[in-house]
This record gives structure tokens, sequence and C-alpha cells, in this order.
């Protein structure tokens, strides 16, 4: 029999934001979730305005504190199941850790919070509350980083002996803050954005692209932060040298002021029996090069078991593509398949049945604190000179 569609609840997302459109787009992608309330904005009367004229009905709140208390007295099947918080960083976590004690499962968006502090409280609040709570590192959601991270995690490279993740954009090469682009004027605002702009807002993924793919931690950095564009008081250029819980190193690495590049996000891993390439510009394709083969390049949908490099495919990886290959699935794919496993904890959960929420389906908790630590460290380090600080 088919299950009620679970209710969704936005924090964020008025006024020509940009991320709560894919969000909202992945939420409806299944049929099996939808968006039924939303705090849309500080202002009061622009929220109540923007839930008015959204796309599809929805129950517009004056405040997300009004949401959250009128949301969690309803009984499960009336009230919203989770909530997304697609908000600047600064209202990441005072939202999720009321909606947490509320009782309501929240999906939030990267980095974590503000600070590491926050994010250790919200971690021990999610621990005492034992509620599904998942971080929007997107790129988790693609087939092929499930695919590389079966590859990598299970061997099939030996060991992980370097490591070169990065997330390359130039959209901050010039003052873009000065141009009324209200997404540039609170991520260079370190009341807003936190101590770092580039390595929290676009690092963190491709820390968190690293530890995903290779199972590995990073456990101690050195870092080098940059501001090359004048009047700023965050970093637009971030490079981490690191070492990783299994002896080997990394580079994680991310720009703003790389004029060209767009969303590259990508890692390269050489392990002792070969090498693995992943692109999210190129987001259906893994790359492998061995010693004296041909190049391989797997497409998601096109992949055969025991060919002479995969073994066995675990059944549920290969379960998982939904549309044969060449029909290319993309960004919004990735989101929706992050909701898709966060559905399944959240009805898990408001059954009163164990839920995993164990981040290999999507970032948890433990992730989003893992990348503020990480983001600590690396300013840490940059402002001591790039010496050597443990996570
Ligand atoms: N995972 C991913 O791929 C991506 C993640 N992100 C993350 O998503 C978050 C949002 O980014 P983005 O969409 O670019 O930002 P936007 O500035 O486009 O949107 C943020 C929205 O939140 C609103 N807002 C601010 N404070 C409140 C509040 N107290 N209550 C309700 N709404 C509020 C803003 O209103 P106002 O403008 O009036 O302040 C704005 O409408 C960030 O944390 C960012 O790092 C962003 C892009 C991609
Ligand atoms: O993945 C992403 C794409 O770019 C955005 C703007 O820099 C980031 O905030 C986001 O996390």
């Amino acid at each position: 029999m088919s299950q009620r569609p679970l209710n969704v609840g936005l924090i964020g997302g008025g006024g020509g934001a940009f991320i709560v459109q894919p969000h909202q787009r992945a939420i409806h992608f299944d049929g099996t979730r939808r968006v039924v309330a939303a705090a849309l904005h500080p202002d009061p009367k622009v929220a109540l305005e923007e839930a008015a004229n959204w796309d599809y009905p929805i129950t517009g709140y004056t405040n997300y504190d009004e949401m959250i208390d009128v949301e969690s007295k309803k009984p499960v099947g009336e009230r919203v199941d989770y909530v997304v918080v697609v908000t600047p960083n600064h209202v990441h976590f005072d939202p999720s850790i009321k909606c947490v004690r509320a009782g309501i499962p929240v999906f939030c968006e990267k980095p974590l919070t503000l600070n590491l502090d926050e994010a250790k409280q919200l971690v021990e609040a999610v621990e005492e509350a034992k509620i599904p709570f998942g971080v929007a590192h997107t790129y988790l959601g693609h087939w092929t980083s499930r695919f590389a991270r079966f590859i990598v995690t299970s061997g099939l490279l030996g060991d992980v002996r370097w490591a070169d993740s990065r997330y390359l954009q130039g959209w901050l090469a010039g003052r873009t803050e000065d141009a009324g682009v209200a997404q540039a004027e609170w991520r260079v605002d370190p009341k807003k954005s936190g101590i770092s702009c580039c390595g929290g807002d676009i690092g963190t993924h491709a820390l968190m692209q690293l530890r995903y793919i290779t199972g590995l931690d990073v456990t101690k950095v050195q870092a080098n932060l940059v501001t090359f564009v004048e009047g700023r008081l965050l970093d637009d250029h971030f490079t981490t040298y690191c070492e990783l819980s299994n002896g080997g190193k990394a580079l994680v690495r991310a720009s703003q002021i790389a004029i060209g590049h767009k969303n590259d996000l990508g890692i390269e891993i050489n392990g002792t029996k070969g090498t693995l390439i992943w692109d999210q510009e190129f987001p259906e394709q893994v790359k492998i090069l061995l010693p004296n083969q041909p190049d391989r390049t797997y497409f998601r949908g096109a992949i055969a078991a025991n060919d002479g490099f995969l073994g066995d495919l675990p059944e549920e990886l290969m379960a998982e593509p939904n549309i044969p290959a060449g029909h290319p699935e993309a960004f919004h794919d990735a989101y929706a398949r992050l909701h898709r496993c966060f559905e399944q904890d959240v009805r898990a959960y408001n059954d009163g049945k164990p839920f995993s929420c164990d981040g290999s389906k999507y970032a948890n908790v433990q992730d989003g604190l893992n990348g503020m630590q990480f983001i600590q460290a690396a300013v840490d380090s940059s402002a001591n000179g790039s010496t050597w600080v443990e996570l």
C-alpha cells in the first residue's frame, strides 16, 4: 500500500534565494515528499507574502519560531515530518537546534554552523534527541560518488597514498559583493559567513568528497588562506596540505577567484594499485587508470561486474540508478537522492524504528562538525605561518 507523502517545511528561501529551488524540486522528485509549510524570510510580512505567492499552496509562517512551535504541537501525519534549512550560515544553528529539541528532523545546508562551538552544541543536541539530521553536501548524492566510494573503500585501488580534492570557482574574482548580488554580500561578511569564506563555502565540499570517497579522515592540516580581492575580510582562496588517517597525504583546496571555473569540484586519488578521477561537472563518469592497461571510463548505468577490474558489485548500489545510461543525471538528481535517503530515516524515526543516519548515504551532523573542525584548524594554521594543526 502506498504511504502518505512526507510533509516538509522550509526555513529560508524567499525573495529570489538560490538553493531553496533545487531543494524544493528534489523534495518533489519522487512524489513521496512535498513542501507544505515555510518561514521564508526574516521580515514577517515578506515571509507571509512570499508564502501566499509560492508556486503551489503552502502554509506560511511569520518566522521559524512560530513554525516550530505550531508544527511540533500537531500529531505526526499532520505536522512537518522534517525541515530544510536554507538560510545563510549564521541562521543555521538557531533553527536547527530548536527543531531538534522540538523533535523535528532537520536537513541543514552546509557549512553546518557559523562556528565550531555551535557545531559541538548541535551534535550534542542531536545525540540527545536521537533524531535524523542531514547536512546538504549535495555532491555525495551523485551515483558516481557512491560508486567511487565503493571502488576506493573496497581496496580496488590499494592503499590511498595521495588525493587532490579541489573546488574551484571564479564568481568572486571581482567585487561581486558591490554589484547587488545578495549571495556574495553575506558570504564575504564574517558575521554571516563565519571565519572563512572560500573554505567554509566550498572547501567543506572538497573535504567531504575526500572523506566520503576514501572513508579516511583528515587528521592535521597546514593551511594557507589568501584574500586576493582588496577590502575583503575573509579568504577567497584556500589551500590545505593534509595528513590522512591512514598516513596518506592530500591537498584539499578551493578558490573563488579562479576565473573561468564554474563549479569545478573534483578529486583525483592515487592508490598503490591505481588512480581514480571524478569531476562534478561530468557527474556521470568515473575514470580509472591502472598500470600498463588502457584507461577506463565508467558511465553510470553501463557498468558490469567482474570486468577485469571490478569484482562483484553491491546489489544496493547497482539497484539505484533508475534511468538508462546516456540520459544524464545531474545536480537535481543528486539532491533528490539525498532527500530520498533522508526520507527513509525520517519514516523509520516516525515509526519509532531504528534509523541509520550513519553518513553512508548523506552527510550527518558529525560530518558537519568535522567540516567546522577542519575550517577552524585551517584558519589557525594559516594565521600561524602554516604550521601543522591537528583536527
Ligand atoms: N549544498 C549546495 O550545493 C549549496 C549550499 N548553499 C548553502 O545554502 C545556504 C543558503 O545559500 P543561498 O541560497 O545561496 O543564499 P540566499 O541568500 O540566496 O538565500 C538565503 C535566504 O534565506 C533568507 N533568510 C535569512 N535569514 C532568515 C531568517 N531568519 N528566516 C527566514 N529566512 C531567512 C534570506 O533572506 P534575505 O536575503 O532577506 O536575508 C534569503 O531569502 C548557505 O548556507 C549556503 O552555504 C548554497 C548554494 C549551494
Ligand atoms: O555547492 C555550492 C555551489 O556554490 C555555492 C556558491 O559558492 C556554494 O555555496 C555551494 O555550497
